[in-house]
């Protein structure tokens, strides 16, 4: 049995990968970190843990200790030290930041504030979007997990990009999520009176995942591309749904379109085409590891619209991390990662 540990378990991903941990049958949980709830029962802290784990938090250094694979889930800047001593102890480290996103040290240091601490590591560490790096993920013993957002976006243009069949200037990505993607800590916009009834934009024009998708998406199209990203906050726990509006290079055949996609993601678990006459939307994507796309254009026939909607902490955090390890032990992609999503 492989021993897996949780650095930063306590906040809202930390609990999430708990949570679909526990439930893998090849994986045994063998310690969690946390400095504010240090020596208590995880289960003192998030209360479904009752009765199904006695864990307790421990320190940083135990959990590397404890485990083969170590998922870091802290704010960001924090898991490169942990990264470096997993690196020296030969484990593996699947980081929920933004630590490896980048691989440009200036492109870090204007979005993030900081230079790379360990820049050795960042020469082999893998963006961890198994749709697009699953060959280098499966070797790889650094795995940067992509962002909620880029997750959202990278998806829902590879197609496209990877045949050059859109303008690259100016892609328009409108994404809108719930209210986990800011984690657990309190602050005055996720306060319920704030946030209910409430739907708004946030860091319009510079959200610091614009860089980590314009990396991500120059990699599938192999030329430069310029997004407009605004993310929105929308009164709900789980989800993102995002909206893209881009420019064909060529008059659109939208079922042409559709049998791209189809075809690109026919072997994918996780990546949902949906039928032309669909729209995605997070209802129907919660609680699992799906990402659903659908495709559109508008009545003049010269813009593309797609629409892609994915649980923020499972694709977009958990779920992923989990995809990314499996593929490292060579297990099943989706093992542990059966979740059909509610319907109501
Ligand atoms: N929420 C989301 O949808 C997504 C989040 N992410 C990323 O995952 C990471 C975790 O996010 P999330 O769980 O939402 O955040 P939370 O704020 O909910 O949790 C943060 C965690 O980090 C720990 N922590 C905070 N400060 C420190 C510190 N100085 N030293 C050690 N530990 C610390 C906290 O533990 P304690 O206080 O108990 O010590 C807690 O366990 C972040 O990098 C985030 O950007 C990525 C994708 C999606
Ligand atoms: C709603 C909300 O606040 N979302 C977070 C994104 C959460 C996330 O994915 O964090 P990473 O930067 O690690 O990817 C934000 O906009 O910063």
């Amino acid at each position: 049995m492989i021993n897996v540990g949780i650095v930063g378990a306590t906040g809202y991903v930390g609990c999430e990968l708990l949570r679909i941990l526990l439930n893998h049958k090849k994986v045994n949980v063998s310690a969690l970190s946390s400095v504010s709830f240090k020596d208590q029962k995880i289960a003192s802290v998030y209360k479904s843990f009752n009765g199904i784990t006695d864990l307790i938090c421990e320190n940083s250094d135990d959990v590397i200790e404890k485990s083969d694979v170590i998922f870091t889930a802290l704010p960001h800047g924090l898991s490169e030290d942990i990264a470096y001593k997993c690196y020296k102890a030969g484990k593996i480290l699947i980081d929920m930041g933004a630590d490896f996103r980048l691989s440009d040290e200036e492109e870090y240091k204007f979005w993030y504030g900081k230079s790379f601490k360990h820049p050795e590591l960042h020469e082999f560490s893998c963006y961890g979007l198994p749709e697009l790096n699953r060959e280098k993920i499966k070797s790889s013993k650094i795995i940067a997990n992509p962002g909620c957002y880029p997750t959202s976006i990278e998806l829902a243009l590879m197609p496209l990009l990877k045949n050059s069949l859109i303008e690259t200037n100016d892609i328009i990505c409108d994404s809108k999520s719930g209210a986990t993607g800011s984690g657990r800590s309190l602050t005055l916009t996720s306060h319920f009176v704030e946030l209910n009834e409430n739907f708004a934009p946030y860091k319009v024009g510079a959200h610091r995942h614009t860089p980590e998708i314009e990396e991500i998406l120059k990699v599938m199209s192999k030329e430069k591309v310029k997004v407009t990203f605004t993310p929105h906050l929308l009164p709900i726990n789980r989800g993102i749904l995002t909206t893209i509006y881009c420019t064909p290079k060529e008059e659109i055949n939208l079922e042409k379109i559709h049998e791209l996609y189809s075809s690109t993601y026919k072997n994918e678990t996780f990546v949902n085409v949906l039928d032309l006459s669909e729209t995605a939307c997070t209802k129907n994507v919660r609680y699992s590891n799906y990402c659903n796309i659908s495709l559109h254009q508008n009545f003049r026939k010269d813009k593309l619209i797609i629409v892609s909607a994915i649980d923020n902490m499972v694709k977009g955090a958990a779920g992923q991390a989990v995809q990314n390890m499996n593929l490292i032990l060579g297990f099943e992609e989706d093992e542990g990662l059966n979740f059909i999503s509610p319907s109501f």
